[in-house]
């Protein structure tokens, strides 16, 4: 596929992937006459990285949201550690630690940046810890770590709507910090972002990972996916093409013609 790679966006050493934390087998669904998701089986496995891609339209949106119960699927099964989650509403699933993102941010664009991460924090662990103002103070210190994390410091006061796209972009990833999901399933998280912001956004997903979060994350742009992935699952009309590293899947050129299709003919 003829990947770029530059200085900056070098892959990480190989991790090891551990236990098997989502697993979707089967899964099937159609919009009308149209087949989106094809009989597709992938294991996202504990502490690596996950990229989805594929042309437009392939169908890996409409994957993330039957695994998060926005779509529900015809017939198939996803687990999570062993457990199935269909059925579920996506409220109980994200507490069961899945977060993600949307393409469309989906923030309170009328709240304020840090009540937009504070409103995510498990309202039962706040009680737990003695609700009041203890709670609330701990909160506070813990929304404005994680806004610093992600560069927002200075515009927690702020209206979500009034942020620029990128800073929207990194609120929608402090939202995810702040959900202390396990794993995250990321929609086009670094598109439209310019250079500074998506290398700001490498590191902050590459720390995420080193401190033991699981990521799958749906990506058009290369130098991105190969500065991040340690597997490739490559979706087209549905249907999950292939699976395995970086390496094989982006030299494939098969693969390549199907993804650049659409840009040659
Ligand atoms: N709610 C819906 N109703 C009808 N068709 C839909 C719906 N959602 C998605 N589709 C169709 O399903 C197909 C797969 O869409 P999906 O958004 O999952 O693709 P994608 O791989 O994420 O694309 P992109 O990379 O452009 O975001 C497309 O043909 C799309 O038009």
């Amino acid at each position: 596929m003829n990947a770029p790679q530059t200085q900056s966006t070098m892959p990480t050493e190989a991790r090891t992937p551990g236990e098997v934390l989502l697993d979707i087998a089967h899964l099937n669904k159609s919009f009308g006459g149209l087949r989106v998701t094809n009989d597709v089986s992938l294991q996202l496995r504990a502490g690596i990285v996950t990229t989805l891609v594929g042309p437009n339209g392939a169908g890996k949106t409409t994957l993330f949201n039957q695994i998060t119960g926005h779509l529900k699927p015809e017939s198939g099964e996803v687990r999570w550690q062993g457990q199935s989650v269909l059925g579920r509403s996506p409220w109980q699933i994200a507490r069961l630690g899945i977060a993600r993102t949307f393409q469309d941010l989906r923030l309170f664009d009328h709240m304020s940046v840090e009540d937009n991460v504070t409103t995510v924090m498990e309202p039962a662990a706040w009680l737990w810890q003695g609700g009041g103002k203890a709670a609330k103070a701990e909160r506070r210190a813990r929304t404005a770590q994680i806004l610093a994390r992600v560069g927002l410091t200075a515009r927690a006061k702020e209206r979500a709507i009034d942020l620029s796209y990128a800073e929207r972009k990194f609120l929608s990833m402090a939202r995810v910090l702040a959900s202390d999901a396990r794993i995250w399933l990321l929609d086009e998280p670094a598109s439209g972002l310019d250079r500074g912001s998506y290398e700001r956004f490498l590191g902050l997903l590459r720390d995420s990972v080193a401190s033991g979060i699981t990521v799958c994350i749906i990506e058009h742009n290369l130098d991105i996916v190969v500065g991040i992935s340690d597997r490739i699952a490559f979706l087209d009309q549905g249907k999950l093409l292939a699976e395995g590293d970086p390496k094989t899947i982006l030299s494939d050129p098969k693969l390549a013609a199907i993804y650049f299709g659409e840009q040659t003919a």
